[in-house]
């Protein structure tokens, strides 16, 4: 089965937008736990502009279920906190400084001999990584050499093309996630999945294990209300 990992960046957000402590991030996590959550996402940036360092640490204090933080290795400051924090997941994401949102993955060919280094220190430490590529079965391939444990699929052009042509914007989608599976690699998938594009990606991938989700799911949460939200996303994933 899937697991739903609810990215949290976008309640963040809000609360640091008034400078106070409403909502409150962490109370917000365990309730999104408490409404059947497998996981919490935050991509903390070196600006704070939404998750800040020391919600990450007590985010990973007070969660039952398990923490993914996602983030550019390139970051001595996020390194260490992955380190600090040990969550059960760290996924490797190629940002620019400022980017406004995470908008590829890595080139595994390129980069292979330092995301190496960077698995090997994150997974001395006990922590499963997962790295960020594009739908693409060389970087798959590729990503494999680093000994990472899983790829996550950037899912922004699957969701951009979806309303137009689905059965074309899976295409590369489903070729990536079989390498992965075909090498041994587990495999995660995020970026602009919402319920509409959802469950048919997941049916499509049924061996997927995990989808992180925020921006589309803490919007649907103004409408439906987080408990329902968390339960309706999850009910895509449950449906064969
Ligand atoms: C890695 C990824 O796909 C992003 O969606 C990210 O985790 C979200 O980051 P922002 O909330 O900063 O847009
Ligand atoms: N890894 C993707 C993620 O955490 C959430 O992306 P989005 O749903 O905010 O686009």
């Amino acid at each position: 089965m899937t697991t739903l990992s609810v990215n949290i960046n976008k309640i963040a957000t809000l609360r640091n937008s008034r400078g106070g402590n409403i909502p409150n991030v962490l109370q917000a996590a365990l309730d999104i736990e408490r409404f059947g959550a497998d996981g919490i996402t935050v991509h903390p940036r070196p600006d704070e502009r939404h998750i800040r360092y020391n919600d990450v640490r007590e985010l990973k204090q007070n969660l039952h279920v398990e923490l993914n933080i996602e983030g550019n290795c390139r970051e001595q400051k996020f390194v260490e906190l992955v380190l600090e924090t040990k969550p059960a997941q760290v996924t490797l994401v190629p940002d620019a400084l400022n980017q406004i949102t995470s908008n590829h993955g890595w080139n595994t060919i390129e980069h292979k001999a330092y995301l190496t280094e960077m698995v090997n220190l994150f997974k001395e430490a006990g922590i499963r990584v997962s790295i960020f590529v594009d739908p693409d079965e060389e970087m798959v391939k590729h990503a494999k050499d680093t000994g990472t444990d899983r790829v996550e699929l950037y899912t922004e052009s699957y969701a951009k093309n979806f309303g137009k042509d689905k059965e074309k914007a899976v295409k590369a989608y489903i070729k990536a996630a079989e390498t992965a599976q075909n090498i041994g690699l587990g495999l995660n998938a995020g970026h602009d999945l919402d319920l509409e594009n959802l469950c048919y990606f997941n049916q499509c991938i049924p061996f997927l294990d995990e989808v992180s989700i925020g921006h589309a799911l803490i919007s649907d949460a103004l409408y439906y209300g987080l408990e329902n939200t968390v339960q309706m996303y999850k009910r895509q994933l449950n449906k064969q």
